[in-house]
Formats: structure tokens, C-alpha cells, sequence
């Protein structure tokens, strides 16, 4: 059996998490936070980041690696096309939204989320390289409704998690939310995935998890 390790506010969690659920693959969730010391863990996920994945024959840690195991080990169900090339042009797009945009835009979230302040230098970098990178993701992607073309598969479960932070972060800290300012209308295509029942129980189970946290923050 699989359990997939991390918490359920994490977007890379909720990456694999949906390529798990529409999949249909049965799988368990332990709750592990960033930052362990554990050796166990840190065994599993050397940098302490979450997510990490357990399998019977031993563990993985980067989310897009878990998902192509996933893909690879539990053929039902394909998240990518059939053709070699075809499901490299979809996980093409997965490394450009999680290397491109939201580890970019990941230099905001101190700011945005966790009441930190980003140096004004490192906004205007942030600023600059995600104009060039949204631009450039625009080549790629189709929003045809789904962000690879008319089926929904991986390229989403990395689009639907990620998509809205680099939006709200942006918005945040520069400003301006720079996914709408260069035309991708990122609400409308959350809210077509938003109706797929994975993406609920990811929803669900988020919305759960940020209570769980703003608790035991408060709790100190
Ligand atoms: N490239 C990694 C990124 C994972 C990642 O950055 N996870 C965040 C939580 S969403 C984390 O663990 N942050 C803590 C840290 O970077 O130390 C993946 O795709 O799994």
C-alpha cells in the first residue's frame, strides 16, 4: 500500500495527491511537516521537503518523480497520452510550472502567506523573471480547456495546485497578480478542475488542514 507523507496544504502534496486520486490507486496519508530532524525522514527526504512517498519496495521524494512512478507502476487510468513524445510535451509542462513559475514565485510567500517581509530587490528580481516565464509558459500551454490540450491529466494536477499561488502571491506582494495581468484567466480553469471530485477532497482536506495549523499556531 502507498502512503503519501507531508501535509495537506502543501501544493506538491496536493500534486500527487490528485494524480493518486484520479488514478484511482488506493493510498494513506501521514501527516509529516517540513523541517524534520527525524532520520527516518530525512532517510525518505534528505532536504526535509514534503512530499515523500512510501511504497512497499521503499520511498521517493520530488513530487514529479512520484507521479511518473505512479503513472509508470499503475498503468489504469493514464494521466499522459500514450505516445513517448506526447507525454513528454505534458511533462514538459508540469517542469515548467514547478521549476519556472511557482519555485519562482515561492521567493514571495514569506510576504504573502507568513506575515515575513521580501526585500524590495528581491521582488523587482521576482517581478522580472516571472514576466519573462509567464510569457513563456503561454507558449506551452493550451487551455484547451485543460492546460495540455482537451483531456485533463498531469500537466493539471501541477497547473491546479500552483497556478493560484503565484497568482495570489504575486498579487500580494507585487501587486499585481501577474497570471491575469498577461492574460491567463487562471479562475476560470481553477474552477473547471474545482469540479472534478478529486480536486474537491484536495479542496476539502486543505481547507481542513489550514484549520489544524492556524490552531496549533495559536496554540503556540
Ligand atoms: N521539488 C519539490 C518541492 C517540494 C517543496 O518545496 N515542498 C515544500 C512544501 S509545499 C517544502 O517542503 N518546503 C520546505 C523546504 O523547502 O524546506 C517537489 O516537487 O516535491
Amino acid at each position: 500500500m502507498l502512503t503519501l507523507c507531508g501535509f495537506a496544504v502543501s501544493n506538491y502534496y496536493n500534486k500527487v495527491k490528485l494524480a493518486l486520486l484520479e488514478k484511482g490507486i488506493p493510498f494513506n496519508e501521514e501527516l509529516v511537516m517540513t523541517g524534520s530532524k527525524d532520520d527516518a525522514v530525512l532517510a525518505a527526504t534528505p532536504l526535509g521537503k514534503v512530499p515523500f512517498l512510501r511504497t512497499d519496495g521503499g520511498t521517493l521524494c520530488e513530487s514529479q518523480v512520484m507521479v511518473d512512478y505512479l503513472e509508470a507502476a499503475y498503468p489504469a487510468h493514464p494521466l499522459v497520452p500514450a505516445d513517448p513524445l506526447a507525454a513528454a510535451k505534458v511533462r514538459e509542462l508540469c517542469t515548467f510550472i514547478d521549476l519556472h513559475l511557482e519555485l519562482v514565485a515561492r521567493e514571495l510567500y514569506a510576504q504573502a502567506f507568513f506575515g515575513g517581509t521580501v526585500p524590495q530587490e528581491t521582488q523587482d528580481r521576482v517581478r522580472k523573471q516571472l514576466t519573462k516565464n509567464i510569457a513563456g509558459f503561454q507558449r506551452l500551454a493550451k487551455f484547451g480547456p485543460y492546460v495540455a490540450g482537451d483531456s485533463f491529466g498531469l500537466a493539471d494536477c501541477a497547473a491546479y495546485v500552483s497556478l493560484p499561488l503565484v497568482a495570489l502571491a504575486t498579487k500580494k506582494v507585487l501587486g499585481e497578480d501577474l497570471l491575469a495581468a498577461a492574460g491567463i484567466d487562471w479562475k476560470a480553469y481553477a474552477g473547471l478542475i474545482a469540479q472534478r471530485p478529486s480536486a474537491q477532497k484536495v479542496d476539502a482536506d486543505k481547507k481542513a488542514d489550514a484549520a489544524r495549523m492556524a490552531a496549533a499556531a495559536k496554540a503556540g
